[in-house]
């Protein structure tokens, strides 16, 4: 049976695959193991081994103090970290108010968790911002993973972006501001800080239901992708290898704003929800007597005077992540926004004690911070019309060093999420920088369809390596004959006669008429997409276009705050190839 049958990209419906591959389902768990260096490949397969056993959710208890949950975020307490992993070796137990690095950082919330880590927002009380904090389970490990990732870290970081020209690319990439160890009950912890960042790119295409997100972000976020790549790639000779919407996350804008903003709508929905439950109990026990009430109340509250606390604290462990939200890509933001500028506060009634506490002052300040928000987030340098563009800017980062490697140090050849690997990278051949750039227009595609460019699957006689180099060859044309060569596993896949073994019947569908016929660009628009993305899915890794090239391309030209900006350094469409390490890694000195 062809692959074309069950090649799920092109057969379903656009959004088809929001309803049935939800993201805990995608490919991601399983490839963070493939991924992973090989030193951690046994580490997180048992760990995927224990995440996919269907753990009882009684255990994912709820994870904050029963006053203080807040729900302004996308938090779902099942998809957290597993219980299990609260060991020694594993994940340290943080909790809101502990305090790090001799006082200095103060836990605020919890962002986000991955296998490596729970990231924290924390307060720095030296500079009195926020910051993230990844605090790193303390397996050996793990620990060693990190020390590499922060040396990784430190080399992306270091904020000189140029590149001959005058825009400074770096600020596409998380940077690192402090690292150390923090120790705990379970190990010692590699801990990182990095600046806030907000919410990552699936939850913008979840957010447009995985029908595609306006090619207007796209463009904005096609055209920093690649000026975030061309920077690690050419300057810093670090390759990510595992580029993919989970790891490009969004900017908040004014982070400080944003907390506060945060802060103040989860302190209104306790206030609010004390005061429903209290005129709740009020209302089914209208005959109690008054005196009684009275009574128990005061009672009730020695007891907890006794026992030297406002209200007994649930056991907790996990906490539910909230990452902030960004203007793009949250409804959250928007429904918090229009309460702050004023209109109508969800305020529990004047006369409740449980008034929210807000002084003027502070709720001005707040508001005041929220307007110009929007216009700090434009960073329109180069457009004519220097008016705030409202929402219409968005500024996103590369995130998640944790795969990464040197382009003269490669950890191992298992790279990449599987929707977002290369051929060189399934076949064994060498590879480099280019295959992020494989990666890049995948994704690129990805946002502008809300479907996965390559979605193999396996059948009864094929597996779904199979398919993904049948899905490769069905949308760009044959595979180099030196790629068959000296690939390790082309011989899994491909007989003497280099045609596959297991796949017999290819349906040749180009990328220009995809985008036409089954997305519905117009034929124009389709050309022009497919006249972008081709160079950099290139097949053969030498050859692929490189990112600081593709920045010149003619349809990312009035990208919305980019606009005109062009790399002098690079042309258009040339093969990277005279990049270090660019498809293939290159000895050490
Ligand atoms: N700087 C940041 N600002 C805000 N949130 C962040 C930041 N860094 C990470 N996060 C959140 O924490 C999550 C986990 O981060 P990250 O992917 O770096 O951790 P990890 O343990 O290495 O996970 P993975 O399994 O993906 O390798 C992210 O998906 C994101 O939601």
């Amino acid at each position: 049976m062809g692959s074309s049958i069950n090649y799920p990209g092109f057969i379903s419906k656009p959004n088809q695959r929001a309803i049935s591959s939800p993201t805990f389902q995608r490919e991601s768990v399983n490839t963070k193991q493939g991924t992973a260096k090989s030193k951690l490949s046994l580490a997180l397969q048992i760990h995927k081994d224990e995440k996919d056993d269907g753990m009882d959710p009684i255990h994912k208890e709820e994870v904050q103090d029963a006053d203080t949950d807040s729900d302004y975020s996308s938090c779902d307490e099942k998809n957290e970290e597993s219980l299990r992993d609260y060991k020694p070796g594993g994940y340290h137990p943080a909790f809101r108010g502990e305090t790090y690095n001799g006082g200095r950082y103060m836990l605020v919330r919890k962002l986000g968790w991955g296998h490596f880590s729970t990231v924290w927002l924390a307060r720095d009380t030296v500079s009195n911002a926020h910051v993230a904090m990844k605090i790193v389970r303390s397996d050996k490990v793990y620990t060693e993973a990190a020390l590499d990732e922060i040396k990784l870290l430190r080399r992306v970081s270091t904020r000189d972006g140029s590149l001959g020209g005058y825009y400074d690319s770096s600020k596409h990439i998380l940077s690192l501001s402090d690292s150390f160890e923090h120790t705990g009950p379970n190990g010692k912890h590699v801990v990182m800080v990095f600046e806030v960042l907000g919410e990552n790119l699936l939850a913008l295409i979840k957010k447009y239901e995985h029908r595609g997100i306006p090619v207007m972000y796209v463009k904005q976020i096609a055209k920093q992708l690649l000026l975030g790549l061309d920077y690690m790639h050419r300057k810093c000779g670090v390759i990510h290898t595992d580029i993919k919407p989970e790891n490009v996350l969004m900017e908040v804008g004014d982070v400080e704003a944003i907390v506060k903003m945060v802060e103040l709508l989860d302190k209104q929905k306790r206030d609010q929800r004390k005061f429903q439950k209290r005129a709740t109990k009020t209302a089914i026990e209208p005959s109690v007597n008054i005196a009684s009430v009275n009574s128990s109340r005061s009672s009730t509250s020695t007891s907890l005077e006794r026992s030297g606390t406002r209200r007994v604290r649930r056991h907790t462990l996990i906490t539910g992540s909230q990452p902030l939200p960004s203007p793009i890509s949250s409804t959250n933001f928007f429904e918090m926004k229009s309460q702050m500028m004023g209109q109508s506060l969800p305020r529990p009634m004047p006369s409740s004690k449980s008034n929210i506490n807000i002084s003027g002052g502070e709720e001005e300040q707040v508001t005041n911070s929220l307007s110009s928000l929007e216009i700090s987030t434009c960073t329109d340098e180069h457009a004519e019309d220097a008016t705030p563009r409202n929402l219409d800017v968005i500024q996103i980062k590369i995130a998640d060093l944790g795969n990464a490697c040197w382009y003269d140090e490669h950890y191992t050849n298992s790279i990449q999420t599987r929707e977002y690997r290369s051929p060189e990278v399934i076949l064994g051949c060498e590879w480099g920088c280019s295959a992020d750039v494989w990666s890049a227009a995948c994704l690129i595609f990805e946002l502008l369809t809300g479907d996965f460019l390559f979605e193999p699957d396996e059948g009864h006689s094929y597996t779904k390596d199979d398919d993904h180099i049948a899905q490769i060859i069905e949308l760009l044309g044959e595979l180099p004959y030196n790629m068959l060569e000296t690939g390790r596993h082309s011989r899994t896949f491909f007989n003497s006669k280099g045609m596959l073994r297991n796949i017999s019947k290819l349906k040749f569908w180009p990328l220009k008429d995809v985008l036409h016929e089954k997305y519905k660009f117009s034929e124009e628009d389709a050309e022009n997409i497919s006249d972008f993305l081709l160079p950099m899915l290139r097949l053969s890794p030498q050859d692929r276009a490189d990112a600081g090239g593709m920045v010149n391309h003619p349809w990312l030209e009035d990208t919305v705050g980019l606009e005109g900006l062009k790399l002098d350094s690079r042309s258009l469409y040339d093969s990277g190839a005279g990049i270090p390490g660019w498809f293939q890694e290159v000895p050490r000195k």
